[in-house]
């Protein structure tokens, strides 16, 4: 059996909690079976890694490896997707389609999100788990399939099995073998060690020092009961990596960052809780405000200076500061350099650049809103992704779609 060190170092686990350690272990004797896995856990534990560990170390590790998110695919294609289908079997279909589990003959199927899949899929799934065999929307060809299923959940499965929203039979047949991998808040000794990893990371990624927790706010950490589990943890050290400038932080300055901490720390602004995150932003606000007014003053006196006064060289000595301030932020934000620099002769083509560089930061801006709102909704839903798209106002399959795609 493979060191299960070198397996976390292989798939970037960090943690020695005793759990964590047996769900790997467990994982590691499995792989070489055929046997249908299902990993059980809430969200954010790290359940991905998994089905990538059992493939890697299975004999069908040269073969495909397919990891599908069932919660995020449209109900009406997903059994197109996952099974194929035939030219003309519905409007749209305008050739013959493999599905995945065509593709992956031979190889693993990661199902994630298993409990999101709709009844009649889930029949053809357990006709796949019973005998390999398939039918192609639209065909009435019976195909075979070699494909090693590990489905995974966040979702009590006994409760979906109540309310019949999941067959119990399938669950059965894919839950041959379970796996648990346990909640943040139950492995508290993984808090600092994972905090401290990603920490690193992000001060790696931004260029920036590393942050450090004070002793109280190590404390704090550690009593937090983390909703989101290690996702959270990851959003948390990058909030706080990006955004602090002093790299020591304090636990008045983390229980900012901890939504619905009820802990006894003085709040920083306004109340605890939500209405506090509300003040808090509010505050931010202003600020950005405050900035956005000062930077436009300065650039209207600069603009005023070069219409005046025709000499470039003039106009950059008088606003000397100014400019060095300018080149300083751009610099920060990695912008090309030509863009900050007054040209003394037109050029069309950095002007050009110029205007490309802006759409392309202000896309960039948006895309973080969207990541910014959708973080802060699901903590203030206490992740529960239903609430969240709800106030959103998005399907929870969109909501679910870009968690995944930004690695929320
Ligand atoms: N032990 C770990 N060490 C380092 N990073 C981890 C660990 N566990 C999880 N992560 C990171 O946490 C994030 C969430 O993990 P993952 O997507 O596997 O969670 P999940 O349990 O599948 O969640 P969901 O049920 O919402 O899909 C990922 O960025 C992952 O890399």
């Amino acid at each position: 059996m493979e060191n299960l060190q070198a397996i976390k170092q292989r798939f970037g686990i960090i943690g020695n909690d005793l759990l964590l350690n047996r769900a790997i272990e467990k994982s590691i004797r499995v792989a070489p079976t055929d046997i249908s896995v299902l990993v059980a856990g809430e969200s954010g534990v790290g359940k991905e890694s998994i089905p990538k560990i059992i493939h890697q170390l299975s004999h069908r590790k040269h073969a495909k490896y397919i990891a599908v998110n069932c919660g995020a695919i449209p109900e009406g294609t997903i059994d197109s997707e996952l099974f194929g289908h035939e030219k003309g079997s519905f409007t749209g279909a305008t050739q013959d389609r493999k599905g995945y589990f065509e593709v992956a003959d031979g190889g693993t199927i990661f199902l994630d999100e298993v409990g999101e899949l709709p009844l009649t899929t889930q029949v053809r799934l357990l006709r796949v788990l019973e005998n390999g065999e398939f039918i192609k929307v639209g065909s009435s060809k019976v195909q075979k399939t070699d494909v090693r299923i590990v489905a995974a959940t966040n979702v009590n499965m006994q409760e979906a099995i109540a309310k019949e929203k999941f067959r119990e039979d399938l669950y059965y047949r894919l839950s041959t073998i379970e796996i648990h991998l346990p909640a943040l808040r139950d492995r508290k000794d993984d808090i600092h060690l994972l905090f401290r990893k990603f920490a690193a990371d992000f001060a790696q990624k931004y260029r920036m020092p590393t942050i450090r927790l004070e002793e109280n706010a190590a404390n704090l950490l550690l009593n937090y009961r983390f909703p989101g589990n290690i996702r959270q943890l990851r959003n948390i050290a990058e909030q706080i990596s990006v955004v602090e400038e002093n790299r020591m932080i304090s636990a008045e300055k983390l229980s900012q960052y901890l939504p619905n901490h009820q802990g006894n720390l003085p709040a920083v602004i306004g109340g605890t809780g939500a209405s506090n995150d509300f003040a808090t932003e509010r505050d931010i606000m202003y600020k950005i405000l405050f900035d956005m007014r000062n930077d436009i003053n300065d650039l209207k006196k600069l603009t005023l200076d070069i219409m005046q006064n025709g000499n470039i060289e003039k106009v950059q000595e008088e606003n000397h500061q100014l400019l060095e301030k300018i080149y300083e932020e751009q610099t920060k934000e990695s912008a090309p350099v030509e863009v900050l620099q007054i040209p003394s002769v037109p050029n069309t083509q950095s002007n050009y650049d110029f205007v490309e560089t802006i759409e392309e930061q202000e896309s960039l801006s948006l895309q973080d809103k969207e990541i910014e709102m959708i973080k802060k909704s699901l903590e203030k839903n206490n992740n529960k992704r239903k609430l969240a798209a709800k106030e959103l106002g998005i399907s929870e399959r969109t909501l679910y779609r870009k968690i995944k795609q930004y690695d929320l």
